[in-house]
């Protein structure tokens, strides 16, 4: 379904993504692992064409992504919308009006300028919202909400473009440990119910052995690990981040309660 083939980025002399690899038959929560400047982002980037490759392909069901311009450039970026750490909301507008705002692209310059939705797109929003537990915040500024909340808003913008795969870019790196939970069992959730595919890049192990199907490793822009949660054992992980025996994965937990016991 998904065929990422021989990625790479270069900027200048550095290799951002090199040559990278992978398949996902079917819908997964995928997680992306590895230090800063492994390349995570920029592969992400490079997947929802934000970025343009240097090398390579990605089919998406058959159909050569990269390659796609206009239209179906813009209709490619629905499917697989983005979410990222800093929420990339409007401050200042109300949470409805955020969340409509994923639908941006499908509505007309004048519907725009005038800040006019179909009535039955206020209905999926406040929906939406409702079902990531959020909906009595509906009126209430962006600005007005946790960061927990706040990133739940941007996951319901995404989902107005009834997508059919989430990228999220560090979705729980500036939330405490108790909102990055619930960010987490979200995108979980829309994946198990929606049969979406999620592919998140995260900062700490805990939480992708916990939440995640299958786990990528990177380490300077390279794939070095592709696995399942019981494969990625201590060992496996110190040689993803680059690090000696001392090396302490517990220390960057976000977990609320004990960290995961690690497999030897
Ligand atoms: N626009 C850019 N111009 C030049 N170099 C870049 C650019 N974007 C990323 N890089 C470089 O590419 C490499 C990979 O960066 P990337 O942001 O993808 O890593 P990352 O694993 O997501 O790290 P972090 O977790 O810190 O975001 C880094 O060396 C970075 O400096």
């Amino acid at each position: 379904m998904l065929i990422v083939e021989n990625l790479t980025k270069r900027f200048g002399q550095s290799t951002a993504v090199d040559a990278a690899n992978f398949t996902v038959e079917k819908p997964a929560l995928i997680g992306i692992i590895g230090r800063s400047g492994a390349g995570k982002s920029t592969l992400l980037r490079i997947m929802n064409r934000m970025t343009d490759t240097t090398e390579g392909r990605i089919l998406f069901e058959g159909r050569d992504v990269l390659s796609l311009t206009g239209a179906e450039k813009r209709g490619w970026q629905s499917d697989c919308a983005m979410i990222f750490q800093q929420f990339n909301l409007v401050p200042r507008m109300d949470v409805v009006s955020n969340v409509l705002h994923g639908t941006l692209s499908k509505r007309s310059t004048l519907a725009t300028m005038f800040n006019l939705y179909p009535t039955e797109d206020v209905h999926k929003a406040i929906d939406i919202l409702d079902r990531l537990g959020i909906a009595e915040n509906a009126a209430k500024r962006a600005e007005a909400l946790s960061g927990g909340q706040q990133q739940r808003v941007a996951i319901a913008r995404a989902l107005m473009q009834d997508p059919k795969i989430i990228l999220a870019d560090e979705p729980i790196a500036s939330l405490d440990p108790m909102n990055a939970q619930v960010v987490m069992d979200a995108l979980r959730r829309i994946h198990e119910e929606d049969g979406r595919m999620v592919v998140a890049n995260l900062h700490t192990l805990d939480t992708a052995r916990r939440y995640c199907d299958r786990i990528i490793g990177m380490r300077a822009g390279r794939i070095v690990f592709d696995g399942t949660p019981e494969q990625l054992t201590a060992g496996v992980a110190r040689d993803i981040y680059g690090a000696d025996a001392s090396f302490n994965e517990g220390a960057t937990s976000t977990a609320i309660d004990q960290p995961i016991a690690v497999p030897a």
